[in-house]
């Protein structure tokens, strides 16, 4: 097998909470997070040049050294002194710096496929343990479904995944530094921090409107500050029928959890009309 054609998918934080800030510049952190059904298109080829080959369908995100899918292929053949290089092609779904964890995904997919085409029978902690070296959210992306994340994002425990949630997302036509938000953001400012056992009692029970009233994102004042208009969405979303909506991870993405599809589909018409970057997806898992 010398290619191989995958899905990334996007996730969404129902949960976010931030406890400290390490010495590394980094922040400790508590989420809960699920991927939801909005992917990339990857194609994965070996080659036997020593090269790494990035392509894409969008001119927006860079295509040589920066792109994270070289990032991860290139520790791959350094890690493992792969005597073979890679052609990446990245078709573009999710939306990026929109805080659904776009490049982050890519990453992800790229490192397990790799594993499989060169045959080297990583696991998927010793996989994690590596993504965790290109970013913070890559290990959450290759352990897929549902789960609780500590650490910078990397100590995972997964959960029962609760899928088919209907969301509908809108990312305002603005992108967010992820750097930018952590580092706004004064701990001593935090009014109230989120209650993980009272989502996680939601997610057991799977029921919608106590996941929609458990939700909550330390982060959302920070980047809301700098753009109301998420706010603005925000309540656009509960007045076409969502029963609870927040901000995804740094943001500015803002989603909306609805009760049927016919529901979600309805608020998705409105807000497509004034946000070109509007989704309607689910929550989904691609480990089972
Ligand atoms: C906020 C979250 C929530 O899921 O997601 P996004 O909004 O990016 O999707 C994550 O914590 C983002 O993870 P990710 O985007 O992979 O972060 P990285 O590339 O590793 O780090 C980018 C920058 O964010 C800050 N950062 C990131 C993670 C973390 N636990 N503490 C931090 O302070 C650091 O300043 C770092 O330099
Ligand atoms: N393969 C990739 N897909 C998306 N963005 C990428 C990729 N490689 C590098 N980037 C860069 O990473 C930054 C963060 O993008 P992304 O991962 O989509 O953010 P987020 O985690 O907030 O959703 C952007 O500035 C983008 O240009």
């Amino acid at each position: 097998m010398n290619e191989l054609k995958v899905m990334g998918y996007a996730k969404i934080n129902l949960l976010l909470d931030v406890i400290s800030k390490l010495d590394n510049g980094y922040h400790s952190v508590e989420m809960i997070m699920h991927q939801i059904d909005l992917y990339d298109n990857i194609i994965i080829k070996k080659i036997d040049k020593n090269d790494i080959i990035i392509s894409s369908n969008v001119s927006y995100i860079p295509t040589g050294e920066k792109n994270i899918a070289y990032k991860a292929a290139k520790l791959m053949i350094d890690k493992y002194s792969l005597n073979c290089g890679f052609e990446i092609a990245i078709e573009k779904n999710i939306p990026v710096a929109a805080g659904l964890a776009g490049g982050s995904t890519n990453a992800a997919v790229v490192i397990k496929a790799i594993n499989k085409i060169c045959d080297l029978k990583l696991t998927i902690n010793e996989m994690m343990n590596l993504g965790v070296q290109i970013g913070a959210d890559v290990p959450f992306c290759i352990l897929g479904g549902c789960a609780v994340a500590k650490g910078i994002g990397e100590e995972l425990v997964s959960l029962e995944s609760v899928d088919n949630i209907w969301l509908v997302l809108t990312k305002p036509n603005l992108s967010v530094s992820t750097q930018k938000i952590y580092n706004k953001l004064d701990l001593n400012l935090i009014e109230s921090h989120p209650n993980i056992d009272k989502m996680l009692n939601a997610l057991s029970e799977r029921n919608i409107y106590k996941i929609s009233n458990s939700m909550s994102n330390v982060l959302e004042n920070v980047t809301i500050e700098l753009y109301p208009v998420i706010s603005k969405i925000k309540s656009k979303m509960i007045e076409y029928g969502a029963i609870g909506s927040m901000m995804t991870g740094s943001g500015p993405t803002v989603f909306g959890i609805f009760k049927s599809k016919e529901k979600a589909e309805k608020a998705y018409t409105h807000l497509i009309r004034k946000y070109r970057q509007t989704y309607l997806t689910r929550t989904f898992s691609d480990n089972k």
